[in-house]
């Protein structure tokens, strides 16, 4: 995703610099099938590596499927299309971890505005109105669902309030807003449609297999798979969060033990190289509806879904995230780290820290007939984090993923809380509890989720369910394995731009961190006299 918008901007701003853009995947764009909601399948398919991670310790050794973006234009290809900026503490936490004011929120908030095309006025100073990339709401392209009005009234029951303007990407993320998204007119808009590659040469289906790094430390160009060298000035490494840091441990640059396990010259021993992986875990749940002849949800007899705006965009009209009580986070602190730093950075703000998600259809392996809903719940500020690593010198051989998902008690008490919340918000004292929703349809084995069920309990939902959000991203951290202005420490000529800079979890899905990383990134390079 990056690598289109950084060639783009760079052959903007630097017109005669030549620029070559390296892809393993195909060249999509005249693939009209990628456009629409159902391109969500592409995930196991030919566009994604499909990976599957390491066995997951605190899931009993279930090993997770992670899905990424094969083709130019990366996840773009794939992704879901939710756009989440997450919250101003997010970037102002960033900025400090880092040390540089250009990584907080009013550091950044530029670019997000220079990234977006957004649908409304209303709130001018957050957004951009003559970006790239056209945002949208269901509300804005007339996808009124059945139940958007009950969905709202239901967060107000429940004491989540709606969000100034309805807008959940103007830096504050604690209540509900719309659900937006980077379509058109509820299509797909990847990367290379949104950012032109006029001037760029492209080379698709080719696999960058090393980084040339001479003697002196210099990045002198890349090795292909086929052994073909081409030679550049500079070289930019935005192979994703698993590729970049097994990129650059094939070129010798990462921790000198794992280079030297699979004998590969050391050029530079940076420990964090693929240390600090961190996702989103995400739970789907299943809601029986009293009474499916309402028609509320895909799969019904109402006509209203027949209606073509209904085939576009993803099925649901709100987001909502929740605070957990602090007393429950000082606790699950005190147990992973024996103390509590007043502080810790998740004391130190508001953090918004479960999204909350009721979507028009069901999940398998419930089927799409109309009788149930579903909620999508995605824990937004994970303390675990895992490692990407190397089995071999050999590019064409996968990472090792191993994100540790729900590995600390913070990660556990926050699912444990929100659980129930949700279970209280889908069945309690809410008009989804009284009027729409009968009980939760759980995977086989497992009892209906209540508000009363036990830790154990809630546990072992997150174990036996718990999957990807996708969001793979800090293996190459800004602080650690880069400076500021993206360049690797200790190589000359050398940046990495895409989601394994990003220095700490974001709160929030992070395709919109970074589109905006890398239009600043962009404008950080091409000011570099050096380059
Ligand atoms: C299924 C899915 C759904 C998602 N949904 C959402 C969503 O709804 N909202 C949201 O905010 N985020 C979403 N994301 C996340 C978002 O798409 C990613 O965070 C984003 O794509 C990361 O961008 P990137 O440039 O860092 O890496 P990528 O987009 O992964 O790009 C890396 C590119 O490098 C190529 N590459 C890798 N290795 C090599 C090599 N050795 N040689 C040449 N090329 C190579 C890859 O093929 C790929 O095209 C989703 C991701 C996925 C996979």
């Amino acid at each position: 995703m990056v690598a289109t918008e950084v060639a783009s901007r760079l052959k903007q701003y630097q017109r005669p610099a030549r620029i070559l853009l390296i892809e393993a995947g195909p060249d999509v764009s005249g693939n009209s099938d990628i456009l629409h909601f159902s391109s969500l399948n592409f995930i196991g398919g030919k566009f994604d590596w499909g990976y599957k991670s390491a066995p997951q310790k605190s899931y009993d050794g279930r090993q997770i499927d992670i899905p990424s973006g094969r083709a130019l234009g990366g996840g773009s290809v794939i992704n879901g299309c939710g756009w989440f900026r997450g919250s101003r503490a997010d970037y102002d936490s960033w900025g400090e971890v880092v040390g540089d004011q250009r990584w907080s929120y009013d550091g950044q908030l530029p670019y997000f505005k220079k990234t977006e095309k957004w649908y409304n006025s209303l709130n001018p100073e957050s957004h951009g109105i003559d970006g790239k990339l056209q945002i949208e709401s269901p509300i804005s392209v007339g996808r009124i669902y059945p139940l958007a009005n009950t969905i709202e009234q239901a967060w107000e029951e429940f004491g989540v309030h709606k969000l100034p303007g309805n807008d959940f990407n103007a830096g504050a993320n604690i209540g509900f807003g719309e659900l937006n998204e980077n379509r058109a007119q509820g299509a797909r808009q990847i990367a290379p449609f949104a950012y032109s590659l006029d001037g760029v040469t492209v080379l698709t289906d080719t696999m960058v297999a090393s980084i040339l790094v001479d003697k002196n430390n210099k990045a002198t160009g890349v090795r292909l798979a086929d052994g073909t060298e081409i030679h550049s000035d500079q070289v930019i490494a935005s192979a994703g969060a698993y590729r970049t840091p097994q990129l650059l441990m094939l070129s010798g640059i990462g921790p000198k033990e794992v280079l030297e396990k699979h004998g590969i010259e050391v050029k530079v021993d940076i420990p964090g190289v693929g240390q600090n992986l961190n996702d989103h875990i995400m739970v789907y749940l299943n809601w029986k509806l009293k009474n499916p002849s309402k028609g509320y949800a895909l799969g019904s007899s109402n006509a209203i879904f027949a209606e073509p705006r209904f085939a576009t965009g993803t099925p649901l009209s709100y987001i909502a995230s929740t605070e957990v009580p602090r007393p429950d986070l000082e606790a699950a602190i005190a147990k992973d780290e024996g103390k509590v730093d007043p502080n810790h950075y998740l004391l130190r703000r508001e953090w918004a820290m479960m999204e909350n998600i009721v979507m028009y259809l069901a999940i398998p392996p419930v089927g799409t007939d109309g009788t149930h809903i579903s909620t999508a719940q995605m824990g937004l500020k994970p303390t675990s984090r895992g490692a990407v690593t190397i089995v071999s010198k050999n590019p064409a051989d996968n990472p090792v993923i191993d994100p540790n998902y729900f590995a600390t008690e913070v990660d556990k008490s926050v699912w444990r809380h929100s659980l129930r919340k949700i279970a209280s918000f889908m069945t309690g004292n809410t008009v989804l509890g009284r009027d729409i929703v009968e009980c939760e349809t759980p995977f086989p084995g497992f009892a209906p989720l209540s508000v009363d069920a036990s830790d154990e309990y809630l546990d072992s939902r997150v174990k036996a369910h718990g999957m990807s959000t996708f969001h793979g991203c800090g293996t190459c951290a800004m602080g650690t394995v880069v400076d500021t202005d993206l360049r690797v420490k200790g190589v000359q000529n050398l940046r990495v731009v895409d989601a394994s800079v990003l220095p700490i979890s974001i709160g929030a899905h992070i395709q919109a961190a970074v589109y905006a990383l890398a239009e600043q990134s962009a404008t950080i390079i091409s000011q570099d006299k050096a380059a």
